[in-house]
């Protein structure tokens, strides 16, 4: 595996790649950190593209100033090992000055879809995002990108910025969601996971519980604020701090939802256990009829 801290290095490197044939070359962004979540999207870009290219950065511009930019895990070399044994070709790791060289002033910002939720929590995260991705996305041309659903909001920032910006990555339907990857008791795989200790690892199942407990809930036709408000309750009583959003939303706009419609939902909750804010969220299937 080739390691590619420059623009140029970076350029040479994947221009040798589409030498070598007319394969398609996915790429799988990361912020790194890397866990089983992340080597599911590798797997699943080795499987549908001929060359993989990773990118860790943890990308300045989407941590608001009281984050956890400075404490948020880097580990290159164990990342990169990770990444050689399951096969990708180029992993592209630029440096913040790189990525942002003295005078960068532009800004790429997704409206709509990026204002609520995490949205709201966080502000300017998704311009961060965007802005990122989109230079990503410049930076590699891939044919094919994946994302996690874990991070359900910035699946649909990410695909709106493609299409009003004309990123039209080649492969019909380029930009694919990957479930979300759970640890066995249902949390959601995360690299903030690291920060609980034992006793908030413990507690922070009942993030996932307390979801699917909802959901059913909500398909059993219970009222839906009714439900968010267990919710809430159940995971304040698990010991949660504070809970930044439940929300059931409309699949597609991510518009909240008072119940359901007919169309696909969402349910997409974020939380905060001690200093550590997770995220969730899962489908809400109507049963059929
Ligand atoms: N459990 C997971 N299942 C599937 N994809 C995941 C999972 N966790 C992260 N991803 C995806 O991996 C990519 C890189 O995510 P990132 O490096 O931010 O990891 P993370 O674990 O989500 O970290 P964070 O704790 O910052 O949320 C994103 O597309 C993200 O949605
Ligand atoms: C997509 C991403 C790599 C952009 O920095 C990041 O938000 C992430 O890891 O989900
Ligand atoms: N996985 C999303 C990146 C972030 O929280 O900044």
């Amino acid at each position: 595996m080739q390691i590619a801290t420059t623009r140029d290095v970076l350029r040479n490197a994947v221009a040798g790649l589409r030498r070598q044939g007319a394969g398609r070359i996915a790429l799988v962004p990361t912020m790194g950190a890397l866990h089983e979540g992340h080597l599911t999207l590798v797997r699943r870009a080795r499987a549908e593209a001929d060359h993989v290219v990773a990118s860790i950065f943890v990308n300045p511009r989407q941590f608001g100033p009281k984050e956890d930019l400075a404490a948020y895990p880097r580990q290159l070399a164990e990342d990169a090992a990770m990444l050689e044994a399951e096969g990708v070709a180029l992993l592209w790791a630029p440096t913040v000055e790189e990525m942002y060289p003295a005078g960068f002033v532009t800004n790429v910002s997704v409206a709509g879809v990026s204002e609520g939720l995490c949205g709201a929590a966080r502000p300017g995260h998704f311009d961060g995002v965007a802005t990122v991705v989109c230079k990503l996305f410049n930076q590699v041309q891939p044919d094919m990108a994946f994302f996690g659903e874990k991070d359900f909001q910035q699946l649909a920032v990410i695909r709106a910025m493609a299409r009003d910006l004309d990123l039209t990555l080649p492969h019909a339907d380029a930009i694919i969601g990957v479930p979300t990857v759970r640890e066995a008791d249902g949390l959601a795989m995360s690299s903030r996971n690291r920060y609980l200790s034992p006793e908030q690892r413990a507690a922070a199942a009942a993030l996932p519980r307390a979801m699917r407990k909802a959901i059913a809930a909500i398909v059993g036709g219970a009222n839906a604020t009714a439900a968010l408000a267990e919710l809430e309750a159940e995971m304040t009583s698990a010991g949660f701090t504070s809970v930044d959003y439940a929300v059931l939303a409309d699949a597609a706009s991510l518009a909240p939802l008072t119940a359901l419609d007919g169309a696909p939902a969402r349910l997409l909750v974020a939380a905060r256990i001690g200093g550590t804010r997770l995220i969730d969220n899962m489908a809400v299937m109507p049963a059929l009829k």
